[in-house]
Parts: C-alpha cells; sequence; structure tokens
C-alpha cells in the first residue's frame, strides 16, 4: 500500500477547517439576514443560467407571477433582490433612497469600458453628486423653455423627412432624438447621415450589451478582478471599447473648439460647461464623459419611446383617431401642427405619452440599485450590497396594476374608473409607472424625454397614418427598439391628406439645412 504524503493530514485539517469556516459563515449570514424566496440556484453560478441574456422582463414577470411582490435570486456571489409591485418599490426605492441609490461595481463595463466616470454607473457619493448635480442644472424643467425652441424645428424636420421617405421612419426618430440633446448641449444640429452619431450609437450599443447581467464574467464575479494584470484576459477588449467612446465624444468637443475658434458655436452648455474653473477639477475623462453620457442617455432613450408609440398606432387605429380628433378640435383639420402651447388643452395626447412610457419598458428590469447599509423590510432583513432591481416590465404588464395592461389604452390616465388615478397625474411625468426609475437615481432627463416624446409623437399622429403589414404583424411584446442599424419593425406611415402633405412642406422645408 503506497503511503500518503507526510503533509497530507494537515492538508485535510486545512481543508475540513475551510468547509467548517464556511459552514459556520453561511450559519451566521443566515441567522443574521432574510430574503424573499426565489428560485433554487446551483452553487457557484447562483440563478445566473436562468436569467435570460437580454429582454429579461416575461422572465422577471413569469418569476412575479409565481412568488409575489419580492423574489431574491442569486447571480454567483451577488444576491438580487426584485421588486415587483409599485408599493415595494415606493416603500424601498423612494422612501429609502438616501441608501437604496448606489450601483453594483461593475469592474468590466464601468471601471475599465468607461473610466469610472459613466454617472449612469457610478456608485452613490460625491463624484456620482457632483456630475448629477450639473446634469441637473441642465436637465430641469425650468430649462424646458431652452429645449422647447430645438424640440419644435427638429420634430418639424422630423414630418418633413418621414414625408419624404417614410421607409426610414426610424433613422428620423434617431436624428430627431440626437439633433435635440446636441442642439442643447454642442449648439448643433445632426443629419442622418453624420458619422459621428452612427459611432456614438454602436457605443450605447455596445455599453448596454456589457451591462446586461451575466454578460462579462469579471462583472459578476469580482474575483477575478484580483488577478494580476496579464491575466486578465477582458482588460484589452475593455480598453478598447474605452478608446472608441471616447473617441466619439473628443471628436465632438474637439468640432465645438473649431466652431468656437471661428465664431460659428452658438452659446450652449458645452461652452460654458467647460469654460467653468469648477470643470477643471472634474479631470478630463469625467468632463468628457459628463457631456457624452447626455449625447448617449438623451439620443437612444426618446427614439425607443417614439418607436413604441408608432408600434402601439400601427396595431391598433382606434386611440390614433381618437387622438387626430382631439387635434383636429384645437389645430384645425391640416391647420397648423400642434405646439407646447396646445398642451393644457390636449389631454388625450398627454395620455398618449404617458401610456407610450408605460406600455412596455424598454428598461426592462430597470438599472440595478445597491443597498450600502443593512436594512429591514416586513419581517425582511437585507444586508448591505443587495442589488435591488425594479421589475419595470412586470409592474407595467400586471393586472394588479393596470387594468388590461397588454392594451395601449390611454383612456386609463383620463377616466379616474379605469384604474383610480388622480387626474391630476397626468401631466406628473414620473406618476403612475416606473419607466424612469425611482428615488434618487430616477433619470435626470425626464422632463426632456417627456417634452421630446409628446412634441415628436404629437406631430406624427397630427400628420400621418399608421398600419402594419398584414403577412408581417408587429409583436408587439418583441419590439426590439434598441436596434439602431435597422427597422425594428415593419410598418407603413401614410400621410393623412393632400391638406397635410402642403402643411408639412410648407412648415418642415424651411427648417432643413437650418444652422445655429
Ligand atoms: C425618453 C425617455 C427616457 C427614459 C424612459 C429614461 C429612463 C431612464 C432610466 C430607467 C434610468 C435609470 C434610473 C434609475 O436607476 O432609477 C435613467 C437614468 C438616466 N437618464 Fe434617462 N430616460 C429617458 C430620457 C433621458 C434623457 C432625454 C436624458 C438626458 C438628456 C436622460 C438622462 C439620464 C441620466 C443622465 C441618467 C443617470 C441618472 C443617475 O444614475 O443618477 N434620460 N433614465
Amino acid at each position: 500500500m503506497s503511503s500518503l504524503p507526510s503533509y497530507a493530514p494537515t492538508a485535510l485539517l486545512a481543508v475540513a477547517i475551510l468547509i467548517l469556516a464556511k459552514l459556520w459563515a453561511r450559519h451566521q449570514y443566515n441567522k443574521k439576514y432574510r430574503l424573499p424566496p426565489g428560485p433554487k440556484g446551483v452553487p457557484y453560478f447562483g440563478n445566473m443560467f436562468q436569467m435570460p441574456p437580454f429582454h429579461q422582463g416575461p422572465w422577471a414577470k413569469s418569476m412575479a407571477d409565481k412568488y409575489g411582490e419580492m423574489f431574491t435570486v442569486k447571480i454567483a456571489s451577488n444576491t438580487w433582490v426584485f421588486l415587483n409591485s409599485s408599493r415595494v418599490v415606493n416603500d424601498l426605492l423612494e422612501k429609502r433612497s438616501a441608501i437604496y441609490s448606489s450601483r453594483p461595481r461593475w469592474p468590466f463595463t464601468s471601471d475599465v469600458m468607461s473610466g469610472g466616470c459613466r454617472m449612469v454607473m457610478q456608485p452613490y457619493g460625491p463624484q456620482w453628486r457632483s456630475i448629477r448635480k450639473i446634469m441637473h442644472s441642465i436637465l430641469n424643467l425650468k430649462n424646458a423653455p431652452t429645449f422647447a425652441p430645438f424640440q419644435d424645428i427638429e420634430s418639424k424636420q422630423l414630418v418633413y423627412e418621414v414625408l419624404q421617405k417614410p421607409e426610414d421612419w426610424w433613422k428620423s426618430n434617431q436624428r430627431f432624438a440626437n439633433s435635440v440633446v446636441m442642439s442643447v448641449v454642442f449648439g448643433k444640429r445632426m443629419s442622418k447621415e453624420d458619422q459621428n452619431v452612427e459611432r456614438l450609437f454602436d457605443t450605447s450599443r455596445e455599453f448596454l450589451a456589457a451591462l446586461q447581467p451575466g454578460a462579462n464574467l469579471v462583472d459578476t464575479f469580482y474575483v477575478l478582478d484580483r488577478l494580476p494584470g496579464p491575466l486578465k484576459w477582458w482588460r484589452k477588449r475593455g480598453e478598447e471599447a474605452f478608446e472608441r467612446v471616447t473617441s466619439v465624444y473628443k471628436k465632438e468637443v474637439e468640432d465645438l473648439k473649431i466652431r468656437i475658434k471661428e465664431g460659428r458655436c452658438p452659446p450652449c452648455f458645452a461652452t460654458k460647461f467647460l469654460e467653468d474653473p469648477e470643470t477643471e477639477k472634474l479631470g478630463k475623462t469625467q468632463t468628457l464623459f459628463a457631456l457624452g453620457s447626455l449625447m448617449e442617455a438623451g439620443s437612444d432613450t426618446s427614439r425607443m419611446t417614439l418607436s413604441q408609440i408608432i408600434a402601439a398606432a400601427a396595431t391598433d387605429s382606434r386611440w390614433v383617431k381618437k387622438a387626430q380628433a382631439e387635434m383636429d378640435g384645437v389645430c384645425g383639420y391640416a391647420g397648423r401642427l400642434p405646439e407646447f402651447g396646445d398642451r393644457k388643452n390636449l389631454p388625450y395626447m398627454s395620455a398618449v405619452t404617458k401610456e407610450g412610457f408605460r406600455w412596455r419598458p424598454f428598461a426592462e428590469i430597470g438599472m440595478p440599485h445597491m443597498l450600502i447599509k443593512d436594512d429591514e423590510y416586513e419581517g425582511y432583513r437585507f444586508p448591505a450590497n443587495t442589488v435591488f432591481a425594479w421589475n419595470s416590465w412586470g409592474i407595467a404588464l400586471d393586472e394588479k396594476e393596470h387594468s388590461d395592461p397588454l392594451k395601449f389604452w390611454p383612456e386609463r390616465w383620463l377616466d379616474a374608473e379605469i384604474e383610480g388615478n388622480e387626474l391630476k397625474t397626468l401631466e406628473e411625468p414620473l406618476a403612475g409607472h416606473w419607466s424612469f426609475g425611482a428615488g434618487r437615481r430616477v433619470c435626470t432627463g425626464y422632463h426632456v424625454g417627456d417634452t421630446n416624446v409628446w412634441i415628436a409623437a404629437a406631430r406624427l399622429l397630427y400628420c400621418f397614418d399608421f398600419s402594419e403589414n398584414p403577412n408581417k404583424k408587429i409583436d408587439t411584446m418583441n419590439l426590439a427598439v434598441g436596434e439602431h442599424r435597422w427597422a425594428p419593425f415593419e410598418v407603413k406611415l401614410k400621410v393623412r391628406s393632400e391638406k397635410h402633405r402642403e402643411l408639412i412642406e410648407r412648415v418642415g422645408g424651411p427648417v432643413i439645412g437650418v444652422q445655429y
């Protein structure tokens, strides 16, 4: 019989001690904390393989149907609690926002790919706070009059472009949303052909893909981040992504500097921001990301919501006719385009906008919020660092929250009997849904998003009829509106009448090619 090596008993003892220590730690953890129930996972990976890599909404909704208002999943060693009702989102992310507003770590997507400077991923702390303050100063409601003239001109161009090339409606939506934010931030209008915008959309897509739970091993298994430098195989890929995104931002800043030098740049946020001595304190990368994050967050989001409203219009003309009748009553039949000043007289159109945000939330499981200290709630005890996801899709499509939730039904925001809304919430963009997030992390740009969508949707609906291809019906549960390289679905936009055509040409033609 071969004898065991002399160190075997010591090694066995060490392994036994390690196992015991782990069991003890788990026992202590279970004694101290209590989490909502959830699906059983596998060792080390937890529920990682159960959560779909993309389009997690339907999965999260099915879990909510099974487990109720909260359920827990493990993504490797990270604990995620899903909040599945407005009640619990409100109780935790809103009312206890001071401790539920951080973000989990993303060693790849945030630290390497974004140099730690993409605001939406920054932990709750002084750096995030200073950037958020700057964003708020540009995007708050008081600044609405600064945005309004740009939204006006860009949405006139939008209807004009759709008239000329209806099959490119999705590109025109992109240009509209991007050009509004570029006008305010960089004092410049954008064209559909701009190569840097294409690159911006590419880098945003890359970022959103990297953000999905489980997309990058090191964002899930933090221990990999402790490997010695040469063994971090993902670093090079992340650094290349960082180079790509910063080169997009740098190009805009360089172009801005040239236009300032040549006296071709109107006053805009970036000119003030770059001249401000406080900006220097932020450092070069953070300065670039502050400007770039506005381009990124401001462009994709409004166009995705507009695409969803177009899908809803093509699949159900009933509500479109009502919206058109309301606008015809105020603006006349092809009399003039709806204006912001008409909004108070167009409640149905505001309800359409709100329903557009609720109907199929594109941030399906929101953006993770992280708890920064232990907390107790209704018998549960959550440890610090628990990640909280608000189940935006699940809540929006829950029958307990909304009557006939799958239906695009603007009336739900107008008729208190449908689901008991107070009508005063109609003009409050955040009320009644969670598509803009919650608490201190709530979308900073929600006023701009709301007004972008209102004016663009009002003008499109006033000017066009929408229909789907009967042989290729739109699947509204799988809209893929994140795609920017091709139309997310097939839809026909037809001008309502010759008079509408004349109106669009009269008001839209002159704004084409206008530069500031
Ligand atoms: C049009 C529809 C829009 C939707 C549905 C939307 C949705 C969201 C969501 C879900 C979040 C995460 C909130 C959270 O973690 O609780 C967010 C964050 C953010 N949004 Fe929006 N957004 C929209 C438009 C905009 C616009 C137009 C801008 C800027 C011009 C913008 C700028 C931002 C920024 C900077 C953040 C990061 C906030 C932070 O982490 O503190 N968004 N948005």
